[in-house]
């Protein structure tokens, strides 16, 4: 079911937290709201539930405004990031607390956890109690007791992020089927990238409140609307420069932090702005390019993750197995290296306001040109 805000304020005293805020979450969507520590997630998802007291506007699911509804009679199931289990209860018990309380008759009780026990994989722990099961298991069992309630709107808050990595990626596949077989609407935040890259449909990235950009994830990795986002998604994320732009014949020539430059075919606006290239764009090469100076590198066995500086600006370069330098690991600390920028999207964004200029295919023009 559709779930929608409409100009939502909420605050602590009089800290506002959202001002004026609205959203549209699709009916079977899964929505993920993605932002750093403070920036108003959990107020949000708790503003949908009716956990927290809301100053003005209105929500409404599946087109029935639930703003003066109980957090119970709104038809949405939580799963928090702690499982909240009750130790002293076994698993079967966890899971169906809320139909007896309901007064569920016990036979469909019954066959309603034994139904979400097995698309969960925990039909086996049903007579354990918590303390008995890995971290991995017990979320599910949170999962499943939200889901034997048969809410319209499931709301998720960081429920992966006391796992390890390991069990995270493995639940992120298991989210996603789940989302399949269920068709339901679910509202998900978090704080990572990846883990809202591999979820979503859609993405909301959240700062401060702020809306700074909604989109699919591709339409996110590909046209990131502003600084911000250009440096929150991406992993590694993508490297923003100081940069200078200045016409020159039937093109624009870049300047990277005085340290090099390159040449579009593209009119830019000419000034101060930023450039954001992503380290997979970036090369080393032994002469010629931006002048940099090595810091050090990770290498992953698929590709090696150089880090380089220009001044104190840390940058960082992607380069694939099969072009990292037989020398890298002979250089040093501060040793000077170039930096190259291979064909590939490259964004120009305002110095002031953080938002795209014009997004430019660097090199592609000028590869044509050879062809000709
Ligand atoms: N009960 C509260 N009383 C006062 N201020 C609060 C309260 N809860 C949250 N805040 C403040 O509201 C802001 C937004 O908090 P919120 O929990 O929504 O952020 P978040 O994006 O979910 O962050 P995190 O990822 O750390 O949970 C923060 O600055 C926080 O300090």
């Amino acid at each position: 079911m559709s779930v929608i805000i409409e100009n939502l304020t909420a605050r602590y005293g009089d800290k506002y937290i959202l001002k004026n805020f609205n959203l549209r979450v699709e009916d079977g969507e899964f929505f993920v709201i993605l932002g750093s520590s403070g920036s108003g997630k959990t107020t949000l998802l708790r503003s949908i539930a009716g956990l927290i007291p809301i100053d003005d506007g209105r929500i409404l699911i599946d087109g029935n405004d639930v703003t003066d509804l109980y957090p119970s009679d709104r038809n949405i199931a939580m799963v928090f990031q702690n499982f909240a289990l009750y130790p002293h209860m076994t698993v079967y018990d966890n899971i169906s607390l809320n139909l007896k309380i309901k007064h569920v008759p016990k036979d469909e009780i019954k066959k309603k956890v034994s139904d979400v026990a097995e698309m969960l994989h925990i039909s086996q722990h049903l007579q354990k109690y918590p303390r008995q099961l890995s971290g991995g298991e017990q979320q599910r069992v949170g999962i499943a007791r939200a889901m034997v309630r048969d809410p319209s709107v499931f709301l998720m808050d960081e429920p992966l992020s006391n796992l390890d990595a390991k069990l995270r990626r493995e639940m992120l596949g298991e989210l996603r089927s789940f989302h399949e077989k269920v068709k339901k609407t679910i509202i998900y935040v978090c704080h990572d990238q990846d883990e809202a890259m591999a979820l979503a449909d859609r993405i909301l990235v959240l700062n401060q409140g702020q809306i700074m950009q909604l989109g699919t994830p591709d339409e996110l990795y590909d046209h990131p609307a502003n600084v911000f986002v250009a440096g929150f998604i991406g992993n590694p994320p993508m490297n923003i420069l100081e940069c200078d732009a200045e016409e020159k014949s039937g093109g624009t020539r870049i300047d990277v932090m005085n340290s090099g430059y390159l040449e579009v075919d593209d009119e830019i606006p000419e000034g101060k702005m930023f450039i954001g290239i992503r380290p997979e764009l970036i090369g080393l090469s032994d002469h010629d390019g931006i002048s940099a100076s090595f810091d050090y590198f990770i290498n992953s066995g698929l590709n090696a993750e150089v880090h380089v500086k220009i001044g104190d600006t840390p940058i960082r370069a992607v380069i694939p197995k099969e072009e990292i330098p037989a020398n890298l690991r002979d250089l040093r600390n501060g040793e000077s290296i170039h930096l190259k920028v291979k064909p590939g999207t490259i964004y120009l964004y305002d110095r002031e306001s953080g938002s795209i200029v014009k997004e430019v295919d660097y090199g592609a023009s000028r590869e044509i040109k050879k062809a000709d």
